[in-house]
């Protein structure tokens, strides 16, 4: 798949080809998900990442969005992914269930597994990666599996009382939509984001957006990150 698609050109370099779906997964509990791995058709183009950082509830997704539909992107949420899995009734659900349950991180080989499927099942070659990586095993299991670096790298910084207060009116039915698992992942959050932030910020990749304000307001701060990549 990764056709290239006539309005991608300065976003993508043709000249090095992916390394997806090259490395095996060995996590042994999770290991039928790496078996399900098929050899794909080499992709022409070398896809263009993004990485969407931001606490819980900080408005990765509606800003996922919004530069969806003004800049063609595919957006890819890990959370999104993980849940399919529980609803798909797969052998893991249960496992993932429980894990989103208590605020906690499900094991990176599963959701760099997800990502990679739904990347090469994907005829777009430029893709929002909403919610990873949550930590530093998140980001060293991508950059293994995937054999890639973002390109890009968003962080929607937003108080946390504010993320409570978005989270709880989210009203999507969502089992850690409640005070309990809030403050769990919050604390998550906090131990296990800031190495990715700071591993980030020492590139010139890390674009940090105050995310308190109207979604428009914030969007404004988002738009020549990407219009600019278009020039
Ligand atoms: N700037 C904003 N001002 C007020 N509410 C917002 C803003 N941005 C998003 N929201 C609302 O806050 C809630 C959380 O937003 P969103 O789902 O985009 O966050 P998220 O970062 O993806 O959260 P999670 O990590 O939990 O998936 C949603 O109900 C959304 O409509
Ligand atoms: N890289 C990730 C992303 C998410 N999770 C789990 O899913 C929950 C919901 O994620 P959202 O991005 O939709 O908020 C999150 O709290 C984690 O339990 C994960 O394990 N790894
Ligand atoms: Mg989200």
């Amino acid at each position: 798949m990764w056709r290239r698609v006539a309005s991608l050109s300065p976003l993508v370099s043709r000249s090095k080809p992916s390394k997806l779906s090259q490395e095996a997964c060995t996590f042994k509990v999770w290991e039928s998900f790496s078996s399900e791995s098929h050899i794909p058709t080499p992709p022409k183009v070398t896809p263009f990442i993004t990485f969407v950082l931001g606490g819980p509830g900080s408005g990765k997704g509606t800003q996922c969005a919004k530069i969806v539909e003004e800049f063609g992107f595919t957006h890819i949420s890990a959370g999104d992914l993980l849940r399919r899995e529980i609803a798909s009734n797969s052998a893991y659900g249960s496992v993932i269930l429980s894990t989103i349950r208590e605020g906690k991180i499900v094991p990176s080989q599963v959701t760099v597994q997800l990502i990679r499927k739904e990347m090469e099942s994907s005829d777009n070659d430029k893709f929002l990666i909403d919610g990873f990586p949550r930590s530093e095993e998140n980001r060293e299991a991508f950059e293994q599996i995937i054999g890639r670096e973002p390109n890009v790298v968003l962080f929607f910084d937003c108080p946390e009382q504010e993320m409570v207060k978005r989270v709880l009116n989210r009203n999507q039915g969502r089992v850690d939509d409640n005070i309990d698992t809030i403050k769990k992942r919050l604390e998550i959050f906090d131990e296990l984001n800031w190495p990715v932030i700071n591993h980030y910020s020492k590139t010139r990749k890390l674009h940090k957006i105050n995310a308190v304000g109207t979604v428009d307001d914030i969007f404004e701060k988002v738009r020549p990150i990407f219009a600019a990549l278009s020039k």
